[in-house]
């Protein structure tokens, strides 16, 4: 085997088995293993860095600290939602979309309370990711993100995609960050969503990689040369892709099943280990999103709905 073959061979490995630990959360090997690879292809890449490829697990905790973020303009405008806050909202939202497309299949999704990034992917392998900002600016955090395992640094195929993501902080985290904050004197962050906020808005990437970042994928913005009709589709091809998806994902043939899973949502939410901030509710057929279209905000095939506890939250 040539050291080229190695270091493929090392970066396939890796890769896979942080797919398995991170993504799917069914780890194959011990860390002591994965760890041992690790240093033999640091190694083998400082030895040879002509085979250095850009989806080396060692690229993930890279570039220096920076002055400040380059403002990013998003591809595709990330638009924010709508808000339903009974269960006569939801069916209002639901007359809506039937006068305008007729009959119609929702998804219901958690939504998790994070921060929303866009990810984009050229020819297989993740490019730039930036923050929401107002939705049509935001931040460059490219190697920021690059330090969350659980982003595929290349796709299964070599495909120009671009998805859109809720980076989180895992409750227990959370906790685990704010008492390290207390022993060193420092502020306390008010709640998951301000810590993964201001670790991701890091200016040194080796602090956000120590804050245990994750994320879910939950919309595929673009894709170059392939149709798929449902977003049911769309989040099957992600997770074949390589992405983690949200993991609660229902599809419902009218608004009354919309109505009785996110009564479910309510009644299991508080045992997640992640916040979350409400369901949402989209239309399943892509084709019938695009008769919908937007509101000057918000899409009119999509809505967020609140639950009575998510009223006090900004
Ligand atoms: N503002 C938005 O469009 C969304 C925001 C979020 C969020 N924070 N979490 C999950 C989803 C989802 N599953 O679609 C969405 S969609």
């Amino acid at each position: 085997m040539t050291v080229e073959d190695r270091i493929k061979e090392l970066r396939d490995k890796l890769n896979h088995h942080n797919y398995m630990y991170y993504v799917l959360d069914k780890p194959e090997i011990s860390d002591y293993e994965y760890d041992m690879m690790m240093r033999e292809l640091i190694e083998l890449e400082e030895k040879y860095p002509q085979f250095k490829t850009p989806d080396s697990p060692t690229q993930r905790v890279g570039g220096e600290p920076l002055k400040e973020f380059e403002p990013f303009t998003h591809v595709v405008p990330m638009q924010s939602l709508a808000n339903a806050f009974s269960e006569g909202e939801l069916r209002d939202f639901d007359r809506r979309v039937k006068a305008s497309v007729g009959d119609v299949e929702y998804v219901v999704e958690l939504k998790i309370d994070g921060l929303s990034v866009e990810l984009i992917y050229e020819n297989g392998f993740f490019t730039v990711g930036s923050t929401r900002g107002d939705g049509i600016i935001g931040e460059n955090v490219t190697n920021n993100l690059k330090t969350i395992r659980s982003i595929p640094l290349r796709l299964k195929d070599d495909l120009n995609l671009i998805v859109r993501g809720e980076v989180f902080m895992p409750k227990a985290s959370f906790e685990k960050l704010n008492e390290e904050r207390e022993l060193n004197g420092e502020s306390f962050f008010a709640n998951p969503r301000n810590a993964a906020a201001g670790s991701l808005r890091q200016l040194n990437p080796k602090i956000t990689a120590k804050r245990d970042l994750d994320i879910f994928v939950f919309n595929l913005q673009r894709i170059d040369g392939i149709k798929l009709q449902t977003h049911a589709e769309a989040l099957e091809f992600l997770k074949y892709q390589g992405f983690k998806v949200s993991p609660h994902i229902k599809v419902c043939k009218n608004i009354d099943e919309v109505i009785e899973d996110i009564n479910y949502i309510r009644d299991i939410r508080d045992s997640l280990p992640y916040e979350t901030d409400g369901a949402v509710v989209k239309v399943n057929d892509l084709s019938k999103r695009e008769i919908l279209g937007s509101t000057a905000k918000d899409p009119r095939w999509a809505i967020a709905f609140k639950y009575p506890a998510e009223r006090q939250k900004t």
